[in-house]
């Protein structure tokens, strides 16, 4: 500005020479053109590149950005998601399966697919841990027949799209931001997927028309510190010992709300530790086995006083079971047009093993089955979410859903083993 200021030319002085004053006006608007200029091309870049790197952060929750995307979806991609959804068996019911390149999602719906139900998928694909993986667990399910679409459970255009297209008459969401301990590095990420993501789903599902049952993925870290044992689904959860936990406890009470207001059909499953084949990488017995292959050391946590670290462990499959029967027995929503018409279900269950196993045995199961020698490294649990200890009682699922699992930990893990060697070779090619 003050460059400009300076060139501001004095009056008097182009009255008595008009051709120099001509000359002057033309340089002082030459100058002008170029300031502005300069101006222009200075926003445009703080808008194209100072706004779009914040912007970057938050592009997977940015759900207006990916609506833009979602617009452009055209007559074929409906056509995809309507045969993706087609009921081929009697009773069959069309299913919504949120997070469905996930673990547990890439299970369930291809255990509904095999039984004739329809199912879309939708999940972001995310970076928290490899996307290939996702990638490969997507070709898995595209062979089966499952449709997954690529968009964020926060982007209620595109969920309100897939209702137009298809009456949904049930939503599996086990769309997540999982992990304990990350929760510490990236909190936001949790806000974004567990609280805002199950809030936009809700706002969808209550005013779709039909509305449909929801059966969603709680968590047992509910628990927190709890220390009556088994964890019964009557016991306290107010006390969560890390972020993660705190967000699906606050879905749980979402869900109360949206039954009470909205008459929505909820049932929450609180899982405990899912492992089996395509499990996450993130998890202790999947990225034990990758340590133990490369000959790496592995962190194995114990609680004060040396104290037992021990986890319900839960074979996948016993875990699809637990959902399917959920979704079979999952009343109507009350609802429509976003008003409640009558009282609906609500329910929550355990999805345990009910036999914990210390930390220390399933890297003995894994040693054994790898026929490798872990470097154990005994550190102290750190405070960073971990709980010591869970055991769930079934007794509720038992009943209500005849929910019963019938594989032990050596079972499981073999059957992972399995998977994972025949997935990344024999230490070879390692999970990233
Ligand atoms: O059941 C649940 O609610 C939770 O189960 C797992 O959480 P977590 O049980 O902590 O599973 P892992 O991270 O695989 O840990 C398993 C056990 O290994 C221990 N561990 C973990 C990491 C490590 O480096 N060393 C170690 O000893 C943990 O303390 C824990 O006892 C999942 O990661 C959560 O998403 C899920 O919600």
């Amino acid at each position: 500005m003050k460059h400009n200021d300076g060139m501001l030319p004095s009056p008097g002085k182009f009255k008595s020479e008009k051709s120099s004053y001509s000359r002057l006006r033309h340089h002082f608007s030459l100058a002008k053109i170029t300031f502005w200029s300069l101006v222009f091309v200075f926003l445009i870049y703080v808008s194209f590149f100072r706004a779009p790197s914040s912007a970057s952060q938050t592009s997977h929750s940015d759900p207006s950005r990916r609506s833009l995307r979602t617009s452009s979806y055209g007559d074929a991609w409906e056509k995809r998601v309507r045969a993706s959804a087609k009921i081929r068996s009697h009773n069959g019911i069309s299913v919504l399966v949120t997070g469905a390149a996930g673990f547990v999602g890439t299970h369930v719906s291809a255990a509904l697919k095999r039984r004739g139900d329809g199912i879309v998928g939708i999940d972001n694909f995310n970076n928290y841990y490899d996307p290939n993986l996702k990638r490969a667990r997507q070709a898995l399910l595209e062979r089966a027949g499952v449709y997954i679409v690529e968009g964020d459970i926060n982007d209620e255009k595109l969920l309100r799209r897939l209702f137009d297209i298809v009456a949904f008459t049930h939503v599996m969401h086990l769309a997540a931001q999982a992990g304990v301990r990350y929760a510490m590095e990236n909190p936001s990420s949790y806000v974004h997927s567990n609280i805002a993501g199950l809030v936009s789903l809700l706002e969808v599902c209550k005013s779709a028309n039909p509305q449909p049952a929801i059966v969603w993925a709680s968590s047992s870290s509910v628990y927190g510190l709890n220390t009556k044992v088994p964890f019964s689904e009557k016991d306290r959860t107010d006390q969560p010992a890390s972020l993660y936990a705190a967000t699906k406890k606050a879905g749980e009470e979402i869900a109360h709300t949206y039954n009470h207001i909205y008459g929505l059909s909820l049932t929450g499953l609180r899982f405990f530790t899912v492992y089996g084949p395509w499990g996450r990488p993130d998890m202790a017995y999947f990225f034990f086995s990758k340590d133990i292959l490369k000959g790496k050391s592995i962190p194995i946590f114990e609680g004060p006083n040396h104290g037992t670290v021990a986890r319900d462990f839960t074979y996948i499959d016993d875990i699809v079971k637990g959902c399917l029967a959920s979704l079979d027995t999952a009343e109507k929503s009350t609802g429509s047009g976003g008003k409640k018409k009558g009282p609906a279900q609500l329910r929550v269950f355990n999805l345990g093993n009910t036999s914990p196993v210390p930390v220390s045995e399933l890297v003995s199961i894994l040693e054994r089955l790898l026929k490798v020698k872990a470097k154990k490294l005994v550190t102290k649990m750190p405070r960073n979410g971990d709980v010591q200890f869970t055991h769930a009682n079934i007794s509720y699922a038992q009943k209500e859903l005849h929910y019963k699992p019938t594989t032990d930990l050596q079972t499981g893990l073999k059957k992972f083993v399995r998977w994972y060697l025949s997935y990344y070779g024999n230490g070879k090619k390692s999970a990233q």
